[in-house]
């Protein structure tokens, strides 16, 4: 069986930075640690007066394809996975394909281009795309190009304006691929709920909590029926598991529901049972209310043990390093989270060879999917390549005045002339409207 994964992996942040702690918070009269310890964020990236989610994913496209030496002709598809898409009919990858054209000989003529929506999950069914193609064959040879590219801006106001963000993720899925094999097993958790949506406007209608609530159902579901298929999971299977990170905090959430559940039965709840009991179940209590309750205490207690910490800390907590300096990237945050685990395992010296990752992936309205990763022998010189750190510590800072202007400039309601904050070089530019009110856009030397 050929083997189909993730062969390279670029990014593209928004080049503007809001401190979130300090900057952020004293103007919405909050306490810092509401963001350092509650969302578990720092930094948000937003994007220059030129930049939008068609430069962003061009941009990290063309890194990509730069350092894997690729030509229009190397690649059969182009996927764009987006919720921040400003044109119903003509798919966003049509202006990526554009923009990619102006730099490279050749054109995507014969690249099947399209784009995906459900909500943050869409980046991951972008991937389950172009592993289909490949896997049936039908990829005459040629890799596929999948862009995750979102400009996370809430209603100013909105609680989630805590959790802005905008970057892209552009992946080439390939067979034999040096970063990670994806497998064939999956499981999904889909019910159509009403938590996060955008019903033809440009913000979101969130209803906050309930949208963690309901993340955490679906990725519980999602998970019995990935095992399911590829048999019970156990804490010690994965090196890392990344998951969909909307804020750092959610992950900590999630996190604690998903070593309970893979540690019932085994050896580990039976080592705890002396400190904190066995966990709790069903059919021992007679009202859900009482069930639940004991399943809160259960958990309260679970995350102070050091066996949780220790598998916290070395599982989980190196997936939200990017995350928590660039904030919600939508479409592209899951793969950023696999992404900063592999980046801080290749930092440590870490042998990832042969190892499972296990990917946790969540879009609202609302769907989660878990499926595993193997990484690959030649992982390391793939993270090595990726620019994440001179990329996040090259952005320009802006105060809370500049931010209100740069949030107005991409609010699709407002006209507004703002100077750029930063110059562009060695990139694509949005430069205007054409006649018939499409987006255009440039390279600049
Ligand atoms: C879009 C998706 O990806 S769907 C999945 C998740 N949903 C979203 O991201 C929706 C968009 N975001 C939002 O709606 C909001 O930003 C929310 C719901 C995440 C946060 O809402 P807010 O009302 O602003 O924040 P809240 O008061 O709940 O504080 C956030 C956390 O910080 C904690 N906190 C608050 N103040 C402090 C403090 N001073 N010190 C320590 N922790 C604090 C809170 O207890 C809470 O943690 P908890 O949930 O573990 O209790």
């Amino acid at each position: 069986m050929t083997s189909v994964g993730i062969d390279a992996i670029e990014i593209r942040t928004g080049k503007l930075f809001l401190d979130l702690p300090n900057t952020f918070a004293p103007v919405k009269g909050e306490d810092p640690e509401k963001y350092t310890k509650g969302l578990g964020l720092y930094t948000s990236s937003f994007p220059d007066v030129y930049e939008d989610i068609v430069t962003m994913g061009a941009n990290a496209a063309k890194s990509l394809m730069d350092r894997k030496g690729l030509e229009p002709e190397d690649i059969g598809r182009i996927d764009v996975a987006t919720e921040s898409a400003f044109d119903n009919s003509k798919p966003v990858s049509t202006y990526i394909a554009g923009c990619l054209e102006q730099v490279y000989d050749g054109d995507f003529r014969h690249a099947n281009k399209g784009e995906r929506k459900f909500a943050c999950i869409a980046g991951t069914q972008s991937l389950d795309d172009a592993y289909n193609w490949i896997k049936a064959g039908r990829n005459r040879g040629r890799a596929a190009l999948v862009i995750a590219t979102d400009t996370a801006l809430y209603e100013r106001g909105d609680p989630g304006e805590a959790t802005q963000g905008a970057g892209a993720v552009a992946m080439l899925i390939d067979e034999d691929p040096d970063l990670v094999e994806l497998s064939t097993e999956q499981g999904y958790g889909s019910m159509d709920e009403t938590d996060f949506l955008k019903p033809n406007q440009q913000f979101p209608s969130v209803d906050g909590k309930r949208s963690m609530q309901v993340y955490l159902a679906r990725m519980r579901e999602a998970l019995e029926d990935y095992e399911s298929v590829a048999g019970r999971t156990h804490p010690a299977d994965f090196e890392y598991i990344p998951f969909h990170t909307p804020f750092p905090g959610m992950v900590r959430k999630a996190a604690l529901l998903g070593f309970r559940h893979m540690s019932r039965d085994t050896e580990i709840e039976d080592e705890l049972a002396d400190e904190i009991g066995r966990q709790p179940r069903e059919a021992d209590f007679e009202t859900w209310d009482d069930y639940e309750e004991a399943i809160r205490g259960y958990m309260d207690d679970l995350k102070t043990t050091e066996q949780y910490r220790d598998w916290y800390d070395r599982v989980i907590d190196p997936t939200i390093d990017i995350s928590s300096r660039v904030g919600n990237w939508y479409t592209g945050s899951v793969h950023i989270a696999r992404l900063s685990a592999l980046k801080i395992a290749a930092e440590e010296g870490k042998e990832m060879a042969g190892k499972k990752l296990l990917v946790g992936s969540y879009g609202s309205g609302a769907q989660a999917e878990i499926h595993a990763e193997t990484v690959q022998d030649t992982w390391l010189d793939e993270i090595d390549a990726v620019d994440v750190d001179s990329q996040l510590e090259d952005r320009t800072e802006i105060t809370f005045d500049d931010y209100e202007l740069i949030h107005d400039v991409h609010n699709h309601e407002k006209e507004i002339e703002v100077e750029e904050f930063t110059q562009p070089e060695g990139e694509f530019v949005f430069t205007g409207w054409g006649r018939m009110n499409e987006r255009r856009y440039e390279y600049v030397e």
